[in-house]
């Protein structure tokens, strides 16, 4: 299980206070909240990238203690970002960007087709693809070190309908795999209320059912 528990966290003052929640493995949990609540600084805290002001994380057990890049921990849990040209270096192509973790770049054409991204678009440059071609990327990427947890934050505002719903489509697959727990974060109710087992609210501590 990931989990949070009593975190109060934020930048020069909390921006989100005494927050927990649970994601267990195989299920989907959805973030919802409006704009400016502290989704996105609940995803950098359970994604080990941010340090909370208080309160916990814990991984399969184990309590978070480094917050930071390369901490240990981190590895079992793949991130996904709202905007892909933020996360993927320009320079790079998308084989690269996908083979970023991998040591052995073998794994890069399994994880393309997982995301159904073609051959051709592996050479191109994020300038030279849509955002929803570099999102498949990102995605291939966040899963390429098959992690336990998933954290998409806000992963599809920047998609249409027919890529939002394939992207969902390659994550429930990789979960029916794989068993891992997914933390669906979206101001798109209606897409949680399709996505998520079940959505917790930044904007209380009240629990929405599905
Ligand atoms: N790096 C930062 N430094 C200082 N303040 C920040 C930083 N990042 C976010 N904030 C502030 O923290 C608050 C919560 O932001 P956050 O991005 O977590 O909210 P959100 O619910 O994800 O919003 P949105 O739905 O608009 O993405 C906002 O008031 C924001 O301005």
């Amino acid at each position: 299980m990931l989990s949070a528990h009593d975190v109060t966290a934020g930048y020069r003052s909390p921006v989100i206070t005494d927050f927990s929640l649970e994601v267990h493995e195989g299920q989907t949990v959805g973030l919802a909240g409006p704009s400016g609540s502290g989704k996105s600084t609940m995803a950098r805290v359970l994604a080990l990238l941010h340090k909370p002001f208080s309160g916990t994380v814990t991984i399969d057990g184990d309590t978070a203690t480094r917050y930071r890049f390369n901490a240990p921990q981190r590895t079992k849990i793949g991130v996904l970002f709202q905007q892909p040209r933020l996360s993927v270096d320009p320079r790079f192509t998308l084989r690269k960007a996908i083979a970023e973790p991998l040591r052995d770049h073998d794994a890069v054409a399994e994880l393309a087709d997982l995301v159904m991204l073609t051959e051709d678009l592996l050479d191109r440059r994020p300038h030279e693809v849509s955002d929803g071609q570099l999102q498949r990327a990102c995605l291939a990427r966040a899963l390429a070190l098959k992690p336990r947890y998933l954290i998409c934050d806000e992963m599809t505002t920047m998609l249409d309908a027919s890529t939002t719903a394939a992207l969902v489509g390659v994550i429930r697959a990789y979960q029916a795999e794989t068993n891992a727990g997914v933390l669906a974060i979206s101001h798109d109710t209606r897409l949680l209320a399709r996505w998520a087992d079940q959505t917790f609210s930044t904007a209380s501590t009240m629990t929405l059912s599905r």
